[in-house]
């Protein structure tokens, strides 16, 4: 496929599309039409168009979406045809539930290492992953490639760990500590605050009883 440039909204909006699609083909759905989909999706078709058409539109008139191809499509512009070794800094309640959340595993994201400050935590694992203090993560660098560090520890821990990910060639940090991380440019990075969804979620409560 042509690569060219796709406006960072409609990026936004394929994760959407490929978790539609995912339940769609898990009920044996093989075709649909933009009308349909907007239906589901509460997203107009127009706009349905639009985005696909960025790719160059994989749908045909009077037939509609071949839900499997286009499932597959957005799973390879997202990168999802291949496989991902994460490590997960901070095993606390946050680090354990995405520990224990095997659907990222299925979607290519492996997570092969878990590192904790806490002495107690060694040896324990999750799922079969090992949970190691953090003087073992220099050396599992050197050893591994790592693509994505999830970092769920504290601010200034995750402030202090950072240039080590980077010098042992850690490819993405997928930052759920409370700060923004002075990073290089060429490491990706992709900054997670549910406080900010939840106030989302305040704005439009409050939007809607203003509306009555
Ligand atoms: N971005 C978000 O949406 C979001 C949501 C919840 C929590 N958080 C933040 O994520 C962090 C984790 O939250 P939690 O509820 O799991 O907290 P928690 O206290 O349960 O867990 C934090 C863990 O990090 C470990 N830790 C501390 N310093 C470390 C270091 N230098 N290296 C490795 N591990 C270290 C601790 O031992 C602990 O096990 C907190 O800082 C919290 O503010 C962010």
């Amino acid at each position: 496929m042509q690569e060219r440039e796709i406006s960072k909204a409609v990026i936004k909006r394929l994760p959407r599309y490929y978790r539609y699609l995912g339940e769609l083909l898990e009920h044996k759905v093989e075709r649909i039409s933009s009308n349909e989909l907007s239906d589901r999706m509460q997203v107009t078709a127009s706009q349905i168009r639009q985005d696909l058409n960025n790719f160059g539109g994989f749908g045909q008139q009077g037939y509609g979406y071949n839900v499997k191809y286009l499932y597959n499509e957005i799973g390879k512009i997202l990168g999802l045809d291949k496989t991902y070794n994460m490590i997960i800094i901070g095993a606390g309640h946050l680090g354990q539930a995405i520990a224990n959340y095997v659907k990222f595993e299925k979607r290519g994201f492996r997570i092969i290492g878990i590192f904790d400050t806490n002495p107690d935590l060694e040896g324990t694992t999750i799922r079969g992953i090992q949970i190691m203090t953090d003087d073992k993560l220099p050396a599992f660098l050197n050893s591994h490639d790592i693509d994505i560090a999830t970092l769920t520890l504290p601010k200034t821990g995750a402030e202090e760990i950072a240039p080590l990910l980077v010098k042992g060639g850690v490819k993405a940090i997928w930052n759920f500590a409370h700060t923004d991380l002075d990073l290089p440019s060429d490491i990706v990075v992709e900054n997670v605050h549910l406080s900010e969804s939840l106030m989302q979620l305040s704005y439009n409560i409050n939007r809607k009883d203003k509306k009555k």
